[in-house]
């Protein structure tokens, strides 16, 4: 960045990259199951970069895995298997005192509003408590509250009140403000709004966005809500079982998606349906997630895939760029988009139904 005029060393093609702020690497997480012994595989091998100053939207089911990789993200879960570089750096190989130092730099916003507050202290201390945990002088603390407090549209008085005198909406801007103190690179924002009134869910997004842009924040945006998820990112990662079905640019993803997983979930969305799928039949999802203990063989979602093939229970997909910047795991997506429904498997479905 910025060496092109004062370094006489040659541009290459690493110029041009982005930087990125958080790179995952074969991530896995399993976690083992107390009475059975078994494991439950929650992230099962994804990789991924965030670039600098975007927002990449987490999209997915119930189970998907979306928490726990958003955790992972922060450091809040060690990965069973593979890496995560916060910045080119592995916070797994810091030592403690630089471990500590380092994580004020990631930080997560979660669904429960009252999830990070204690209610006993007052907003003004909720506030401060990040950058007292970071070591920060007291009179930094407070006048780096007080500016953050303002900056998520909060009154001046809101300082002296406790989190049960606030509202949902009211208490989602002190998380918000929590964070934003610690000045960090990424925020993790986990359902950030699925527990708040739908009126006002439009307004902190907003808040999410005009932050982004004053403060140049990254951002990773999990959410099971298309509409929340469509609004605000860059590039949209879509979950299943614990991999990654479909990577790509936002506007693309949702208007020409390549996964048939991207495509069930998009239509069974009431509103608003993309363009390209205005006119097509509603594809519904059929069937509970499998259980991420004993996923299925060869494509996870081979099991609810209307356009299933024999193979789908042989071979793992591939992870495939099959457009620029956009990428799947289908054997049959083509860049035109996914393969269309196997008309054998539909009949199947239609007769389960009627059954
Ligand atoms: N600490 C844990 N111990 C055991 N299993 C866990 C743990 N945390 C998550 N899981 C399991 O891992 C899987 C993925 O969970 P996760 O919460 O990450 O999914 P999700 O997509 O965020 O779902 P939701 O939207 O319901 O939160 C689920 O089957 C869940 O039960």
């Amino acid at each position: 960045m910025g060496n092109t005029m004062t370094s006489e060393r040659p541009r290459t093609a690493a110029d041009s990259q982005p930087r990125t702020i958080v790179t995952a690497e074969g991530l896995t997480i399993h976690f083992p199951t107390r009475d059975s012994g078994e494991t439950v595989k929650a992230i099962d091998g994804v990789d991924f970069a965030v670039r600098a100053g975007e927002t990449f939207g987490v999209i997915g089911e119930s189970g998907s895995g979306k928490t726990t990789l958003g955790r992972a993200l922060v450091s809040l879960i060690s990965p069973t298997n593979g890496r995560i570089l916060h910045d080119g750096v592995d916070p797994a190989q810091l030592g403690r005192s630089a471990f500590r130092h380092h994580r004020r730099d990631y930080q997560i916003v979660f669904q429960d509003p009252n999830a990070a507050l204690d209610p006993r202290m007052t907003i003004l201390h909720s506030i401060m408590e990040p950058l007292e945990i970071a070591g920060e002088a007291a009179a930094v603390r407070r006048e780096r509250a007080v500016e953050a407090l303002a900056r998520v549209g909060l009154a001046p008085e809101t300082a002296k009140r406790y989190p049960h005198q606030l509202s949902g909406g009211q208490k989602q801007r002190v998380n918000i403000a929590r964070v934003l103190t610690l000045r960090p690179k990424l925020i993790v924002c986990d359902e950030v709004v699925a527990a708040l009134d739908v009126s006002i869910r439009g307004d902190i997004l907003n808040l999410f966005a005009d932050l982004q842009r004053e403060f140049g924040l990254t951002y990773v945006f999990i959410t099971h809500d298309i509409s929340v998820v469509s609004h605000i990112s860059d590039r949209i990662a879509v979950t299943y079982l614990g991999k990654f079905m479909e990577l790509g640019p936002a506007e693309a993803v949702i208007e020409r998606p390549l996964h048939p997983y991207t495509r069930a979930l998009l239509s069974a969305e009431p509103v608003p349906l993309p363009s390209s799928m205005r006119t097509e039949r509603r594809i519904m999802l059929e069937g509970e997630i499998p259980s991420p203990i004993s996923p299925p063989s060869g494509c996870r979602f081979r099991t609810r895939c209307p356009s299933v093939q024999p193979r789908c229970a042989e071979e793992e997909p591939a992870w495939r760029e099959l457009q620029a910047d956009h990428w799947v795991a289908c054997h049959f997506a083509t860049p035109a988009g996914p393969p269309p429904p196997n008309p054998r498997r539909t009949d199947e479905l239609a007769q389960q139904q009627a059954g």
